[in-house]
């Protein structure tokens, strides 16, 4: 691709969810993107529900990434030549406690494979319990916050952090560091103007 010509193309970008807050993340990273100057084309973002292939509440980082990646390869089978883009949340227990993990992936348009992960936070003990038990964190949190679709707005970690990190905001980090990887590799389809 010419890189001086990036920016006056269209592409699509695929995301495996139709949640807000997953679609709401990929558009405030591709803004910040453009902030910084990187060289890219002007993406639409397009949100397609895609099986996870894994269980509703993923139980470890493995599990949370092969929900990522398993939501990209079903994007990749109708969107061979576009970017793919799969977000994944879950719970990963350590000796501190269970923590929720969010991953993501990203497939390029040549079949590329990058991986990141998002900030965690510890999950209070009551909501650990109740995933124990066979909970979805949704449910737990919803119980915890009385609140309503918090997985399509602030997230556990928006609630657990009053506020300060939302889900958005941290699926876009994850999106930041799954197309920074991309641009430090170097695979000349995008430039940084300025750094
Ligand atoms: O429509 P999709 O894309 O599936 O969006 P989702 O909100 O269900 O999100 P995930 O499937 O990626 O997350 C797996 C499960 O983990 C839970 N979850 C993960 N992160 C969460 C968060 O920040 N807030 C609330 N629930 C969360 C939720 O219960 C999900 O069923
Ligand atoms: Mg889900």
């Amino acid at each position: 691709m010419d890189r001086r010509k990036a920016r006056n193309m269209q592409e699509e970008i695929y995301v495996g969810s139709r949640n807000q807050a997953k679609l709401k993340a990929v558009e405030l990273a591709i803004q910040e993107l453009k902030q910084k100057g990187v060289d890219m084309p002007t993406f639409q973002v397009i949100g397609v529900d895609v099986p996870s292939g894994v269980a509703a509440q993923p139980y470890s980082d493995e599990e949370t990434i092969s929900g990522a990646l398993n939501r990209c390869l079903e994007l990749k089978k109708n969107y061979p030549a576009s970017l793919c883009i799969g977000l994944e949340g879950g719970v990963q227990r350590n000796h501190e406690g269970l923590f929720v993990c969010n991953w993501g992936v990203l497939l390029d348009e040549h079949g590329k494979k990058y991986v990141a992960s998002g900030a965690r936070v510890k999950l209070p003990e009551e909501v650990a319990e109740g995933l124990d038990n066979g909970k979805e964190l949704s449910e737990m949190m919803e119980l915890y916050s009385k609140r309503k679709d918090i997985r399509s707005k602030e997230g556990a970690i928006g609630i657990l952090t009053e506020g300060l990190l939302d889900r958005s905001t941290m699926f876009a980090q994850v999106t930041l560091l799954l197309f920074g990887q991309k641009l430090h590799a170097q695979d000349g389809a995008y430039s940084v103007a300025k750094m």
